[in-house]
């Protein structure tokens, strides 16, 4: 998929909850302020493929399932998602290389309109003391880089970052690979679980394609205001 070409197209609400009819309400109203939307974990474990394809009508998916398992199990998923055609779908970078190359090779089946395969890297809501407890002494933007280099030398797409390090990937990795930034919070939000944040037009000036917008549009009292407003505070 080609990356956005004004503000608006950046925005990718997550629409986070079980109750499908909640998000097809939700979807509808976002369509015309965002770029995608994203189904994740929480709708996509309620609701299944046919989530997918009742938010598709309203606008490309960003499918966030987070493939981690050996290269022969997501190659398997990924054959069973490519039937519902989102237009992005992620894997946990940290499954390794032979993990990343299978999935490739299978969404090549799909043919040109085959979904951008978006290695995630290090947790959004991940600090350094929380990286240093699964065993990695590194600081958060290290462990990323590192990450994101194996990824896309073994067929990513893109990377999925927080906006602290995505000036750091853009200048080590160049123009190409799509970077799609979760971690976004406008001025004054609450920040929640998260820990490695910047509002949307600091994610956007640090290199980000997209951002990935969650409560902040959601629990707001006008989520598609919301959307509006946060693609007008980015610049250009
Ligand atoms: O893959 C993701 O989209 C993702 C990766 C990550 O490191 N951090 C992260 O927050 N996300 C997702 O981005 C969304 C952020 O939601 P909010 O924190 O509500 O804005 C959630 O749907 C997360 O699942």
């Amino acid at each position: 998929m080609a990356k956005p070409s004004d503000s608006a197209a950046r925005v990718i609400p997550a629409l986070d909850t079980g109750d499908l009819t909640r998000a097809e309400a939700m979807a509808a109203s976002l369509s015309g302020h965002c770029g995608l939307l994203k189904v994740g974990l929480e709708l996509f474990c309620a609701a299944g493929g046919p989530a997918v394809t009742a938010i598709a009508r309203h606008a490309p998916v960003f499918l966030d399932v987070k493939l981690h398992d050996i290269p022969n199990t997501v190659a398997g998923a990924l054959r069973s998602l490519l039937p519902l055609r989102p237009a992005m779908v992620t894997l946990h970078a940290g499954g390794g290389p032979a993990m990343l190359a299978a999935a490739r090779t299978e969404a090549e089946k799909a043919g040109a309109d085959r979904p951008l395969l978006l290695a995630v890297t290090v947790l959004t809501s991940m600090d350094a003391a929380a990286l240093a407890a699964t065993g990695v002494a590194d600081a958060p933007a290290a462990q990323v880089l590192r990450l994101a280099r194996m990824a896309v030398g073994a067929g990513a797409d893109g990377l999925v970052c927080s906006p602290q390090e995505a000036a750091l990937l853009r200048a080590e990795l160049g123009p190409g690979p799509a970077l799609v930034v979760p971690g976004v919070r406008p001025a004054g939000s609450a920040v929640g679980d998260q820990a490695r944040v910047a509002t949307p037009a600091e994610a956007v000036a640090a290199g980000a394609d997209w951002i990935v917008v969650g409560r902040p549009i959601t629990g707001a009292a006008d989520p598609a205001a919301t959307a509006a407003a946060i693609a007008a505070s980015i610049p250009g």
